[in-house]
């Protein structure tokens, strides 16, 4: 059985990467989207990203974001993974594939089996199907959670991660319950909006990877 894949988004310090990566988070996130308390300019986020270690992956979020500023930050940043995390169409994301060397990750609201089901239209052209909770003031990190039973006996086109929700208390239950090879937390680690806590980020990622121990 592979490792569990574990991300850990919005991270917006030195001191959250550090926490993050001594944890054993395979991914952290980075959310460039201004109406996000998480937000990080796409300078911070350079920064942030080159104290990032290569065995671990930077992704870099954003929401509907125009081609221009998408192509600048991708250079400024050079993240592994791009996660649209909007309403961005299929032929974009084939566009973003054609021309990068990026994972491409696509988030998906999912609040019934038939929006769990619309998401096969990315099949071609992501690389990973990001299940998140739909509704919420933000596009993300909300911290809902999306009812796993969606998920049970679901035919996956892609692989897939479970986010919406989670955190410490109740990462083990998702993993046991729907198999999600990549957990993903945000609101969940913080102490307040925006800021991380190191001794979440530790507990959620400990969890998660005796939870996968235990599966196998
Ligand atoms: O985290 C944000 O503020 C955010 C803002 C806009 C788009 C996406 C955002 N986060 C995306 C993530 O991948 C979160 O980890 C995911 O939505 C789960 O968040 P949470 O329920 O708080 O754990």
């Amino acid at each position: 059985m592979p490792d569990q894949l574990i991300k850990i988004c919005g991270l917006s310090t030195g001191e959250s990467i550090d926490a993050a990566v001594e944890a054993g988070a395979t991914h952290v996130g980075l959310v460039h989207f201004e109406k996000s308390p998480r937000h990080v300019s796409i300078a911070d986020a350079a920064k942030l990203r080159a104290r990032v270690p290569d065995h671990v992956k930077v992704v870099l979020l954003t929401v509907n974001m125009e081609p221009k500023p998408t192509a600048e930050a991708l250079q400024e940043i050079q993240p592994d993974v791009l996660q649209l995390h909007g309403s961005e169409k299929p032929e974009w994301l084939s566009l973003l594939r054609e021309k990068s060397n990026l994972e491409i990750w696509k988030a998906v609201g999912v609040k019934d089996r038939a929006s769990l089901e619309r998401a096969a239209k990315f099949k071609d052209c992501a690389h990973r199907l990001l299940y998140d909770a739909a509704g919420g003031a933000l596009p993300g990190g909300n911290g809902l959670a999306l009812d796993w039973r969606l998920l049970l006996n679901h035919r996956h086109v892609l692989p897939w991660g479970l986010a919406g929700g989670l955190g410490p208390h109740n990462v083990a239950d998702a993993i046991r319950y729907t198999g999600a090879p990549l957990v993903d937390a945000s609101s969940g680690l913080e102490s307040e909006p925006g800021k991380k806590d190191p001794a979440k980020i530790a507990a959620f990622c400990k969890a998660a990877k005796e939870a996968r121990a235990k599966a196998a």
